[in-house]
């Protein structure tokens, strides 16, 4: 292929027809085909081109119309233009988009000329051709596209019109292709039909010189059809005076030609149509069409033929075995059904060749609804009898006015004006386009009784018929019944498809390993949840399992479980809120002995309270200036000497949603003022630490506070039976203010990663997807506050913690350098602090510091506080890149992410914490 392919574009550079093509936006490919002569012809594919184009919308000659104006004459002279579209320039500045590549090194090109296969050539070819010849076309010449046709009376004429014509084209440089004209001659082919002095003959009589003409004048055509398709629209017309068939048939160069054809003797509707279908494809089969697109507007046809509807009909069936083996000639084939509309060609042409009269023009007054049911208007008396059929007969007896409108409505018939007193009932002529299922079922309409009292226009018609007639529509109608049902189902399929579509737009899909036992918790009937839907899944088997097998699930999860154990080794343990310990809460006047520890209180110098004391400013780090180009690198300067020697930070301008960040505040107080009992349905359980209660911490301790602890994310470890429902909006407030959060966080890990100048994904894969755990926590005013302690001196586990404050209380205090230096609460701002894993992931870059909570004698105080996961696919330790972009060696030994939450939670004798044990 490669040395013809060669040639051509040789040939065609050497006519100037194409050149080199240097900066190319759209580039095509070329398909080549080889002819049955065997030559090569080299086609370029413009598809995705001509889809760009906007389409010409320059008004074609109908070919039919100009075969008919080009006979009858005495003497025709028949000229093709010499490669036709090649003559016609492209506009510079479109030539760059008709590039096309070539293989091997032949190179990529581009057309000087316009060439075959661009969408607008017929259209910009007839143009030029009535541009020029717009004062001869219709009198003595024909055009169609590159054919011309000048006809004449006596031979004198034709001469003269002939020089007429040819004088015409040498000014515009417009060449004819001598081997291809026929000059001077009684009878000529145009446009693949015999025209000559006599009209041209019948297509039935001339039908294989016409079928000969019409491959001889489209084989150019039909070398073009492993690109473009033919196009055939197909419609077979039946009615009382015969049966027509009309086809449409669409060049892949665009040209548009109909046919249409009488049948006798009779066929029903299907019949007609498979004729049409198949004479359409006998016609492009002899023009060695390849590829063809079919469109119909019978769904039986199409269906039946695709395969999708058996063909069960015995006379049907020859036709559909005839229409087969058709469709098993070309290569390629496409079935499209299409709605009757869009059909309306091959519907006239039928309709016409069927002998279909007018619209008749009977006296009744009919009326187009604006769905095109039509109306027929009736008198007075008709009126009545219909009146009372709908009122006290078939419909039931006494309706009341409103509903008898609507009962005629559904026999059929509508009334207008009633209340007016002017009585119109106009009786429905033609159906809707839904199918009754009394006709479903029977294969005609019922007819109805007051059809027979009044007379309705279905029964005039009958009337008329011959008993011929008759069978012929019975039979018909029994087919039609067919594809009525076949309409139905494809109804009820695509209104399947809508509402399974609609369904699964709500659906997440999971897997299950085999044998795995899934845990199905649905919600009370009715019960509607934007957190947890109606239902949620969980695999279970004995204990609580993760549905995920992703390791670092396995982990979390594990963790979880080993942290919920009740066990006097654990750090944190879980008591539930007695009536007694709201009692204690309220009163604060006696301190119980397991509320009562001042010396922790006392432990430590706290900076500030003292007149005499340092100023000192804690680090505030503003995210509208991290993310402005101009002073994102000082802020970031300023995350990092927080992070560094504060391990903590107030955010302002966070950016999450003011609605969802009061939402959450309100929630939570609300949720602490509510009595007792409402707060039990979510009291912590047995083995979990989720759940309303309060801390039981070292040396048998309790906290002076009261939390909720619960999963946030992901949302399929939620628990939402711990979810609390009261006050209503504290869920969906929840997990809204879960989800900003944890994209926050991921945006702060985000500059931390800038700040250590690390990849972003370094530092983001080990949050991403973690974990998000959350504590609401309440501490009621004490009188004693010195005696009591919210929450004793910690460094948090996970990650990274996010806190919002919801009232203006103090009592956050963070270590540094040994003292206590109190957090104060500020408006529109998160606390945020490094925690123990990420201290390990930075290899202590960045500290987890020591931080505690006071009581306030006075005010309750209650924050909300999420703790974010983090791990290297289930290792805690320190992030390679950033070892390499330190030059650090490792300052903490690597540990699996359960024995690290083992590790936290364990209580070690020395006060020591795990962390330190990890430090190298
Ligand atoms: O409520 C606070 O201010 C701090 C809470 C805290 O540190 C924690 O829950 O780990
Ligand atoms: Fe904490």
């Amino acid at each position: 292929m490669y040395e013809p392919i060669k040639a051509e574009i040789i040939r065609l550079y050497d006519d100037k027809f194409i050149r080199p093509c240097r900066y190319a936006e759209w580039v095509s490919n070329i398909v080549s085909v080889l002819k049955k002569n065997g030559k090569l012809r080299v086609c370029v594919d413009f598809r995705d081109l001509n889809k760009a184009t906007p389409k010409d919308e320059y008004p074609m000659p109908v070919a039919d119309q100009l075969v008919d104006a080009a006979s009858g004459h005495k003497m025709i002279s028949l000229m093709d233009g010499n490669v036709g579209y090649n003559q016609i320039f492209m506009a510079e500045e479109d030539i760059h988009k008709t590039a096309f590549r070539c293989p091997g090194a032949i190179g990529l090109f581009e057309w000087v000329v316009m060439t075959f296969g661009l969408k607008s050539a017929g259209a910009t070819y007839q143009r030029a051709m009535n541009y020029i010849f717009h004062d001869l076309i219709g009198s003595l010449v024909e055009i169609y596209i590159d054919d011309v046709v000048v006809k004449s009376g006596m031979m004198d004429e034709h001469l003269g019109n002939l020089r007429r014509v040819l004088e015409r084209t040498s000014p515009y440089g417009l060449k004819m292709n001598p081997t291809k004209c026929v000059i001077a001659v009684s009878a000529g082919e145009f446009l693949g039909f015999m025209v000559h002095e006599k009209g041209i003959k019948s297509a039935k009589a001339v039908k294989g010189q016409v079928i000969a003409d019409f491959i001889d004048e489209h084989h150019k055509e039909a070398d073009y059809v492993e690109i473009v398709p033919w196009t055939v629209f197909f419609d077979g017309s039946v009615c009382r005076h015969g049966c027509g068939i009309g086809l449409m048939i669409i060049s892949p160069r665009g040209a548009c030609f109909e046919f249409a054809y009488t049948i006798k003797p009779y066929r029903t509707n299907n019949q007609t149509e498979y004729e049409a279908l198949i004479k359409g494809l006998e016609l492009l089969k002899e023009i060695g069409a390849e590829a063809v697109e079919v469109m119909g507007d019978s769904q039986l046809v199409i269906k039946q033929l695709s395969g999708e509807y058996e063909c069960r009909d015995n006379v049907l069936k020859t036709y559909h075995e005839a229409a087969k083996q058709l469709l098993g000639d070309f290569k390629q084939i496409t079935l499209t059904h299409i709605p009757r509309e869009q059909n309306a060609e091959a519907n006239s042409l039928a309709q016409g060749a069927s002998g279909y009269p007018p619209m008749n023009s009977e006296a009744e007054v009919e009326i187009t609804m604006i769905d095109g049911v039509l109306l027929r208007c009736l008198d007075k008396e008709e009126a009545k009898v219909v009146m009372w059929e709908v009122h006290d007969g078939i419909c039931g007896t006494h309706q009341s006015a409103y509903k008898m409108k609507w009962l005629l409505q559904r026999v059929g018939v509508l009334l207008a004006d009633y209340a007016g007193g002017l009585l119109y009932i106009l009786q429905k002529l033609s159906r809707l386009s839904k199918v009754p299922p009394y006709q479903l079922v029977y294969g005609h309409e019922a007819v109805l009784p007051w059809e027979n009292n009044i007379g309705s226009r279905r029964l005039t018609l009958q009337d008329q018929l011959t008993a011929d007639e008759y069978y012929n529509l019975m039979m018909d109608e029994s087919e039609e019944v067919a594809q009525s049902r076949l309409r139905a189902l494809e109804k009820i399929k695509e209104n399947k498809a809508r509402v399974s579509r609609h369904y699964n737009k709500k659906v997440k899909s999971k897997t299950f390993e085999e044998g795995e036992l899934v845990w199905k918790l649905v919600l009370p009937i009715g019960s509607r949840d934007n957190v947890f839907g109606r239902m949620q899944l969980r695999s279970y088997s004995g204990r609580r399992r993760p549905l995920s097998t992703s390791k670092s699930f396995l982990i979390d999860q594990e963790s979880l479980e080993s942290m919920a154990q009740p066990s006097i080794n654990k750090a944190i343990n879980r008591d539930a809120i007695t009536e007694e310990v709201v009692a204690i809460f309220t009163d604060s006047n006696v301190i119980p002995e397991r509320y009562y520890r001042p010396d922790e209180v006392h432990a430590g110098i706290v900076v500030g309270y003292d007149e005499e004391e340092e100023a000192y400013e804690l680090p505030v780090v503003d995210m509208a200036r991290l993310l402005d180009p101009e002073l994102a690198e000082a802020e970031i300067a300023k995350l990092g000497s927080a992070c560094r020697n504060w391990g903590f930070f107030q955010l302002v301008n966070h950016g999450v949603d003011e609605q969802v960040v009061n939402d959450m505040k309100d929630s939570a107080t609300k949720f602490f003022s509510l009595p007792l009992e409402s707060k039990k349905p979510v009291e912590v359980r047995e083995n979990s630490i989720e759940g309303f209660g309060h801390h039981y911490s070292r040396a048998g301790k309790l906290d002076w506070a009261q939390s909720v602890i619960l999963v946030t994310q992901p949302i399929e470890d939620r628990n939402p039976e711990l979810w609390p429902t009261n006050p209503a909006t504290f869920r969906d407030a929840l997990h809204k203010f879960s989800v900003e959060t944890t994209s926050l966080t991921m945006r702060i890990v985000g500059f931390m990663a800038t700040e250590l100048g690390i990849d972003p994904e370094a530092l983001a894969r080990a949050f991403r997807g973690r974990r998000q755990n959350m504590s609401i926590h309440h501490y009621p005013p004490c009188r004693h506050p010195d005696k009591v302690i919210g929450i004793p001196p910690h460094t948090d586990g996970l990650g990274l913690t996010l806190l919002l404050q919801a009232d203006d209380t103090p009592g956050l205090q963070i270590r540094k350098d040994g003292r206590w230096f109190p957090v104060p609460p500020r408006q529109g701002s998160f606390v945020v602090n490094v925690a123990n894993i990420l201290e390990v992931l930075t290899n202590g870059v960045y500290r987890s510091v020591e931080h505690r909570v006071l009581v306030d004698a006075r005010k309750s105080r209650t924050t909300v506080v999420m703790f974010h996961d983090a791990h290297l696919d289930g290792m805690v330790e320190p992030i390679p890149e950033v070892l390499e972009h330190d030059g650090a060696e490792a300052r903490y030994r690597s540990v699996g992410k359960l024995e690290y939450m083992k590790g936290h939670f364990a209580v070690r004798s020395d006060g020591t914490r795990f962390l330190d044990s990890l430090k190298i």
